[in-house]
């Protein structure tokens, strides 16, 4: 699958044998295996370890990536050497604030990298990260955003807005995937359909994850929309050049261009 077309992005501690195991049965598109913040300091050595070995034995077809820690943990350096001799997909940089970061990580683990943008310093800078060499796609993390912008977590996302849209704009000028971040309430179901819909409106690829449960759900947002497609097929079928009626509606090359889309990712998606 294009990284494009994920649609569902689970984070799991790399630590968790068990959670781990179940990613294997799960509908996720990818796999992202935590070496930052989901495990303790005392654990990172064997977390890097079960990450390399989850990896080596792969999640069925699912895209894989593994986040390391920021530049100045011990653990840093370690896990960028691991991950190259690995046959993981993406490494996950987080906390990124500049392009170089992301360029040292990509010619030392020789992956493509995905930049988390998590302060007012990385929105900023998203625009050169993005562009920068290496970078495969962008993730926000909303929960070290709101903590450096001093949001609070009951404030919802009204305030987050522009940082978000700031952060699309600049994945979509650098021609770049762009998720959304992780929705923390795991018995909130209603207010993640609310949350993937405003994603969706946004224009983020998909979302990460953070629990099994939140996966049907991103899968449900953010695949196309059986009808959406059943009408992208009609469109392309009678399209013929320049601007033209259909259905009621003025169409152009640019109305086909999306509804090809559209139809790509419902099939490498499986609809
Ligand atoms: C949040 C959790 C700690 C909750 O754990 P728990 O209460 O134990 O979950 P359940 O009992 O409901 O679990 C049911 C079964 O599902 C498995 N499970 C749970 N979570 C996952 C998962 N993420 N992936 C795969 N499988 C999972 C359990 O093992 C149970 O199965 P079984 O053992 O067979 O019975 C927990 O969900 C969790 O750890 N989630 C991920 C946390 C994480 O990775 N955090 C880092 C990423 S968040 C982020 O990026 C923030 C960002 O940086 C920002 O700033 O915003
Ligand atoms: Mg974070």
């Amino acid at each position: 699958m294009q990284l494009r077309h994920a649609r569902s992005l689970l984070f799991l501690p790399a630590s968790n044998p068990r959670a781990v195991a179940k990613a294997r049965t799960l509908a996720c598109d990818m796999v992202i295996l935590d070496l930052e913040d989901a495990v303790p300091d005392a654990d990172k050595a064997a977390a890097l370890d079960a990450a390399v070995e989850a990896v080596g034995e792969g999640f069925g077809g699912r895209l894989m990536a593994v986040r390391i820690n920021v530049e100045g943990m011990p653990s840093h350096g370690p896990e960028m050497v691991a991950l190259k001799r690995t046959a993981v997909d993406y490494v996950v940089l987080p906390k990124v604030e500049n392009a170089k970061q992301v360029k040292d990580v990509y010619s030392v683990a020789q992956k493509p990298v995905i930049a988390m943008i998590e302060s007012a310093k990385g929105v900023l800078a998203a625009p050169g990260i993005a562009a920068g060499e290496g970078c495969a796609a962008l993730f926000v993390g909303t929960n070290d955003l709101r903590k450096d912008l001093s949001i609070p977590p009951s404030a919802g996302r009204a305030g987050l807005a522009h940082v978000l849209q700031s952060v699309v704009l600049a994945a979509r000028a650098a021609g770049i995937a762009v998720f959304d971040g992780v929705f923390n309430r795991l018995d909130d179901e209603v207010g993640l359909e609310a949350e993937c819909a405003e994603g969706h409106g946004f224009g983020f690829d998909g979302k990460t994850l953070i629990h099994p449960g939140q996966v049907p759900v991103a899968n449900q947002a953010f695949g196309p929309d059986a009808q959406a497609v059943a009408d992208a097929r009609r469109l392309i079928e009678a399209a013929t050049g320049g601007a033209e009626r259909f259905e009621g509606r003025m169409i152009e090359a640019m109305h086909v261009e999306e509804a090809r889309a559209l139809v790509a990712r419902a099939e490498a998606v499986g609809q």
